[in-house]
């Protein structure tokens, strides 16, 4: 795209905003400082180091068979820079725990320690990107049902210890790094038909929780996320969101919001203010749920542009973690990445983008029409341009040309993946 183009638009752009008093060099200032965590489990379909056969289990599911996988660690680091090349600013990488670097080696979940991502750490220092870190409970022999909820002392107690060894490495990447390492909690524990004991299961996941968190860490920070049922677990799951917003404003823990997590016409955009009241922060999981956690890939839909004005509104920028988590192997896959990350990025321009000043003199001036109006106007607003711009300031494609690197890509590297 011609450069010169995109810094005409621009200009008119920048006169647009400040015309409803919005500076869009601070806004393009922000957006620099706005990092995503890439979930890397989308360059693999989930499927992580291990040397275990067992299919993706814990009641999710990636559906498709779209080639060029990445089938080990050199592929999945070389797809997330090639995904990295095409989305202005920095980010972080958000790692689970089965993405150790292994070395063909057999380490249980129970046996897991930091060395085996030291060489993530100094990978993530090359390419300037800071790590956030995932305990894994699902794809194993002892993930079952039940992992921390489980009345059985032997695997309870298996999946505490995988819990703690993983706060220990997420400890060590914070400490690498300088910067606290987020640190999330699911697991997928529930119940395919109805269970008569729920409160015993809940039980069992609280101590379990209490047992996990009672060492005290200074360079990673927790946070549990909810869930309202998986794949063969839909009559009830232990986390629920009640579970762990209880827990989390009890004892002061962060809340992962995953976007795929509600009930369908459950507005997570609304959870934001009422949930930052009573937990310190929030990590976002941000995905596109169709009918159910589908994980399709993030788009500037309007449940995301409200979680992402919600946030702005809330003055909580620094309060929230941005991670995603969508998986899709039906398309290309840097392609997802991209398209999911550029698409987040924009949600966010736009919500930093908002005339709140004028919006909320009109609320408090009971002008409902004239907020009304605002709001239906700034839809229409030159937001596009300011994108582009951003994107020409990073060095990255505009526009859709970012098409075209991953056909390249494609034809290059991940066509050549059996
Ligand atoms: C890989 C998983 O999707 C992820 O860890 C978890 O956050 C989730 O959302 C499960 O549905
Ligand atoms: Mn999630």
């Amino acid at each position: 795209m011609k450069e010169e183009l995109i810094t005409k638009a621009y200009e008119i752009a920048k006169e647009r905003y400040a015309e409803i008093g919005v500076d869009t060099e601070k806004v393009i200032a922000q957006m620099q400082d706005f990092h995503l965590s890439l979930h890397c489990w989308q360059t693999d379909d989930v499927i992580g180091f291990e040397n275990l056969t067992g299919s993706l289990s814990g009641g999710i599911a990636t559906t498709g068979n779209y080639p060029g996988r990445a089938r080990n660690i050199d592929e999945v680091r070389m797809d997330i820079e090639k995904a990295k090349s095409l989305i202005p600013g920095t980010h972080r990488l958000n790692l689970h725990e089965i993405y150790g670097d292994f070395k063909g080696k057999s380490v249980d979940r129970d046996e897991v320690t930091p060395e085996y991502f030291l060489s993530w750490i100094e990978w993530a220092k090359e390419n300037n990107m800071k790590l956030d870190f995932n305990s894994t409970s699902f794809s194993h022999p002892k993930s079952g049902n039940l992992t921390l909820a489980n009345p059985d002392d032997g695997i309870r107690n298996f999946w505490i210890e995988h819990t703690k060894r993983c706060r220990a490495i997420a400890e060590e990447m914070g400490k690498a790094q300088g910067d606290p390492c987020i640190m999330n909690v699911w697991v997928h524990d529930g119940s395919k038909d109805m269970t008569v004991n729920k409160l015993k299961y809940r039980e069992l996941l609280k101590a379990s929780l209490d047992d996990i968190f009672a060492t005290k860490y200074d360079n990673m920070k927790d946070c549990i996320e909810s869930k309202v049922f998986g794949i063969g677990l839909e009559s009830y799951t232990v986390g629920s969101n009640d579970f762990y917003t209880a827990y989390a404003a009890q004892t002061g823990k962060m809340i992962t919001l995953d976007t795929g997590h509600f009930h369908p016409t459950e507005s997570v955009a609304d959870k934001v203010s009422a949930m930052l009241l009573y937990v310190p922060e929030l990590m976002l999981h941000v995905s596109r749920p169709i009918r159910w956690d589908s994980d399709h890939v993030t788009i500037m839909d309007d449940p995301t542009m409200d979680l992402f004005n919600e946030i702005v509104r809330a003055g909580a920028l620094d309060r929230v973690h941005y991670g995603l988590d969508y998986f899709d192997a039906s398309i290309n896959r840097i392609g997802a990445y991209v398209i999911g990350s550029r698409a987040a990025q924009k949600c966010m321009l736009r919500a930093l983008l908002e005339p709140l000043a004028t919006l909320r003199k009109y609320e408090d001036e009971g002008k409902g029409f004239e907020r009304l109006a605002l709001l239906e106007e700034e839809k229409a607003l030159p937001w596009n341009a300011v994108y582009d711009e951003f994107c020409l300031r990073n060095n990255v494609p505009v526009g859709q040309d970012f098409i075209a690197e991953v056909e390249k890509y494609e034809n290059d590297v991940t066509s050549k993946r059996n």
